[in-house]
């Protein structure tokens, strides 16, 4: 189903599943942590993201093989969002509800058997899971268990042979033929399902799934493993589920490929939160998943508008900054000379107190026996001025970023430019990838050090400027930088340094030249 991008979307509109700030805690980990998003009916629905970002969990909570921590999960059979029988059903503590429209079901509060009975949610798993020892045919009827059950009046029917047991089992028998046709099985009916080849046999699962005459059809990996002609089949598969049953698709699915042909809403999970949501085209192109997922190859390719614009900000500042310095620098040492001049006269005159205002506006850093005598003073003055010289630059030089207030916490300290030496390479710190380092150059972060300093409200600021908020905390960016600062490595430093690992300056250690073309030689860290 497609969705124009003024209307609302389908999955808003007529939501099949609805997935309310789900949290799932491991002891300390958050797997999944306040999810939100919703399925809709008729569409095919990938959730993607790397490793680990919690994708088998949501799936896991959504078919009842876990209990969520916190969070909804509303299943509606009926159009619409029922959004008052929701929350009759949520108020009443029952599990569901018939409606109007249909019926709703509260699946956090049901166990899993209830889930793929009553609120009919189908699901397949990463690792396939089929009765080996018995024949396809078999597995696909065992799928259907439950309705013979009840047309056999649980056993004594089919014992007897009764008429009603009797069509129960041929409709089962039909079904099963039927998805072993579209699923190009039938020939194999006969042979144990642990000798189908592995494609087949995910197909398999499919079918058995189908069995159940799902609303929601769950699918882990569905094409892992698949060739690339298994893989285009299993995509007309799925088309064909989705536009023949009317039956709906949440997968999970690392194969781009697949996902981005047939998928009419995307959702991309990082270390289990939410980075994007809507359809194929637009979470392609979204930089939070190009940086955090999807990788490019060169980091000239990546097109990010507010780091564009932040970079153009630096730029443009650099620039001024550069142009000014000489008369700048100029007026200051003219200014320099006549303080200087002004303040031994006043020394002389009044002492301990003229010395004190001559040399406040210089420096911070006054040696307090400045103070009590001019000969003091004045060896004080060139000890000071050496001080201010090796301090970084000051509060002028800092970067500032036009809607610094938007994120919670405080924008770190920023140096227009790198020091001397160069940038270090900040994708040594794991977790910060290219894009993301083009972002923190763009905040005037260019060194492990400054990472190193970072407190708590500067990670909670840069979290929120980079879309990632929590991760700077997980991946322990102000550790691994206090390590690198130091002039150390990491287990993931020195697999960057290897060239194992895309980098800005692959291969190299620590600095990398100041420019935001990232294409040079690396120095030492
Ligand atoms: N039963 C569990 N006990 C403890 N931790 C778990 C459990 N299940 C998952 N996790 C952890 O939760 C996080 C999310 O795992 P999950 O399997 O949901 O990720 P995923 O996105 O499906 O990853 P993959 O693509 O590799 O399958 C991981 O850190 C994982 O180690």
């Amino acid at each position: 189903m497609n969705n124009n991008a003024q209307a609302t979307p389908n999955w808003d509109k007529d939501p099949v599943l609805s997935v309310e700030h789900l949290t799932m805690r491991f002891g300390g980990l958050v797997a999944v942590g306040d999810l939100s998003f919703n399925v809709g009916r008729g569409d095919i629905t990938a959730l993607i993201g790397p490793n680990g970002a919690g994708k088998t969990t949501v799936f896991n909570c959504v078919t009842g093989f876990y209990k969520p921590t916190e969070g909804r999960i509303v299943m509606r059979h009926g159009p619409g969002r029922q959004q008052e029988d929701v929350d009759a059903l949520t108020d009443s503590g029952q599990r569901w509800k018939t409606t109007g429209n249909g019926a709703v079901y509260l699946l956090e509060r049901m166990p899993d058997h209830e889930i793929s009975h009553k609120a009919k949610v189908a699901r397949t798993f990463q690792n396939i899971r089929l009765f080996g020892g018995m024949t396809v045919l078999e597995n696909l009827l065992v799928a259907q268990h439950n309705p013979l059950m009840v047309a056999s009046g649980f056993s004594i029917g089919g014992i007897l042979g009764l008429p009603g047991y009797k069509h129960a089992q041929q409709e089962a028998i039909d079904k099963a033929v039927y998805w072993l046709e579209h699923t190009n099985l039938v020939d194999r009916a006969d042979d144990p399902a642990a000798d189908l080849p592995y494609g087949a046999q995910r197909r398999l699962e499919i079918a058995r799934a189908m069995c159940t005459r799902p609303q929601l059809l769950c699918l882990d990996e569905p094409a892992a493993g698949l060739n690339p002609r298994e893989s285009a089949e299993l995509n007309e598969l799925l088309k064909y589920i989705r536009d023949e049953h009317k039956v709906s698709v949440l997968l999970i699915e690392h194969d781009m490929g697949v996902v981005m042909e047939i998928s009419d809403h995307v959702i991309v999970l990082d270390y289990g939160v939410k980075i994007s949501d809507g359809p194929a085209e637009f979470v392609k192109n979204d930089p939070k998943v190009i940086a955090a997922y999807l990788g490019v190859d060169d980091e000239d390719e990546i097109d990010m508008p507010e780091v564009r614009e932040d970079i153009a900000r630096v730029s443009k500042d650099e620039q001024a900054g550069d142009a000014a310095a000489p008369a700048a620098k100029k007026k200051a040492a003219a200014k320099k000379a006549t303080s200087k001049a002004g303040s031994t006269k006043k020394a002389s005159a009044a002492g301990a107190s003229g010395a004190k205002a001559a040399t406040a506006k210089s420096s911070t850093a006054k040696s307090s026996s400045a103070k009590s005598s001019p000969k003091a003073s004045a060896a004080a003055k060139p000890a000071a001025a050496k001080s201010k010289a090796a301090k970084p630059a000051p509060a002028a030089s800092e970067v500032k970023i036009a809607n610094a207030g938007d994120y919670p916490g405080s924008q770190p300290h920023g140096l227009r430019k790198a020091r001397e030496g160069g940038a270090n390479n900040l994708t040594r710190v794991k977790g910060i990838g290219p894009a993301s380092e083009k972002k923190l150059n763009a905040l005037g972060v260019w060194h492990f050090d400054q990472i190193a300093a970072w407190k708590k409200a500067e990670v909670q600021w840069v979290g929120s400027y980079l879309a990632f908020p929590g991760r700077i905390e997980r991946e322990e960016w102000v550790k691994q930088a206090r390590v690198l600062a130091k002039g150390g490595e990491t287990e993931f430093s020195k697999r960057v340094d290897k060239g194992a690992v895309p980098s800005s300056v692959p291969g190299k250690r620590g600095a990398k030249p100041a420019s935001k073309k990232t294409t040079g030689k690396g120095g030492k860290a």
